[in-house]
């Protein structure tokens, strides 16, 4: 049973006399205990689609099913208790801001019917576990961003949730209280067995912290797959913009003494050890680093090198095979721009 299921999810918005159709049929499974991403530019319907895995928008046609449940067939009393075990964050926390800490926190407790006392521990167990034991009686106002948004996930947790929805939760965050931010996450989920699913569209959260990913463009999903094969073989336009959004190459990456130049994308085992150098001592070429990154995609290594590379036209296309055979994506640079070079 998957922990998610989205059967041809359609939306329209009706304005007045006009109609937005911001879901067009998306089908979309997650399994237990993942962390799913889904992308796409500004109007794609990313915040549409996750709203209607709560029924916080109500799909116009298509089924929902979370945890084995069909929330789409549920009358409104038993759906509100299936919604309490539905945790989401947001990008501005939506605290109360008149309420403290420790009150924000126990607000869905207290909707659950949860005695005082009971929901005075379950409180404090929620703060040591987003890292604010001691913050029960500060207000909103005097926290920074970041420890509002662990508020806002000690909330969230409150009742137990199986499934955490995260609608651009770090997208008002600087990059450093970005990344602690996506480590608790993952941290959370890994204790707790959650399935997080969350919507931004910045890549290097999707990068850190995603087991799979689906990228949505005009209401639909134009590609969807495990992190590490949709970040080294993206199929998709709009899935290649944003990673090439993520990383702009400057304007000055030239070939600088007549070679070919070729972008080198591999993830895991491929992206180890000297590869380039050892590709280029198999067939007796040379390359120059151009532009690029060796960091990681989840928890595997990954590479995304711009490269120029030198020697005997037919050696270098021995090079990019071999790199090739070792599982890196080879793409050339010509003046129309990037091709599979075989
Ligand atoms: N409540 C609403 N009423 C009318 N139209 C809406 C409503 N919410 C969203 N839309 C429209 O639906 C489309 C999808 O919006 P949505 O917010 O889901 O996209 P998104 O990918 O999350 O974009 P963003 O990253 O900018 O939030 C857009 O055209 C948007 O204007």
């Amino acid at each position: 049973m998957s922990a998610i299921e989205l059967e041809s999810i359609h939306k329209v918005y009706q304005t007045g006399r006009q109609s937005v159709h911001a879901l067009r049929g998306v089908t979309l499974r997650v399994e237990e205990g993942q962390v799913y991403g889904i992308i796409g530019q500004s109007g794609a319907g990313k915040s549409t689609l996750l709203r209607c895995i709560n029924l916080l928008e109500r799909p116009t046609e298509g089924t929902v099913t979370v945890a084995g449940k069909r929330l789409t067939d549920l009358p409104a009393r038993a759906l509100q208790r299936e919604r309490a075990r539905i945790g989401m964050i947001f990008q501005h926390f939506h605290l109360l801001q008149s309420a403290t800490v420790a009150d924000n926190v126990a607000f869905p407790l207290r909707l659950a019917g949860v005695a005082r006392r009971q929901a005075r521990a379950r409180v404090g167990e929620l703060l040591e576990l987003v890292g604010l034991g001691g913050y029960e009686h500060k207000y909103p106002t005097q926290l920074s961003g970041g420890q509002k948004q662990r508020v806002a996930i000690a909330r969230a947790l409150a009742n137990h949730p199986s499934v955490l929805l995260c609608d651009e939760a770090t997208s008002a965050l600087d990059p450093n209280t970005t990344r602690a931010i996506l480590d608790l996450l993952l941290d959370i989920q890994r204790r707790l067995g959650l399935t997080i699913v969350m919507v931004t569209h910045e890549m290097a959260v999707v990068q850190r912290v995603c087991d799979r990913v689906a990228v949505m463009d005009h209401g639909q999903v134009v590609e969807e797959g495990p992190l590490t094969e949709v970040f080294v073989s993206p199929r998709h336009e709009v899935t290649r913009s944003l990673l090439e959004a993520d990383d702009p190459e400057p304007d000055q990456v030239r070939p600088r003494s007549g070679g070919t130049v070729a972008r080198i994308v591999c993830a895991g085992a491929a992206a180890e050890g000297p590869f380039l150098k050892e590709a280029a001592a198999h067939t007796s070429t040379q390359f120059t680093i151009l532009h690029g990154k060796v960091d990681s995609v989840k928890d595997q290594p990954y590479a995304r090198l711009t490269v120029e590379w030198l020697g005997e036209p037919a050696h270098v296309q021995g090079a990019f095979q071999w790199l090739r055979e070792r599982g890196c994506r080879v793409d050339v640079r010509d003046e129309e721009g990037w091709r599979d070079a075989r």
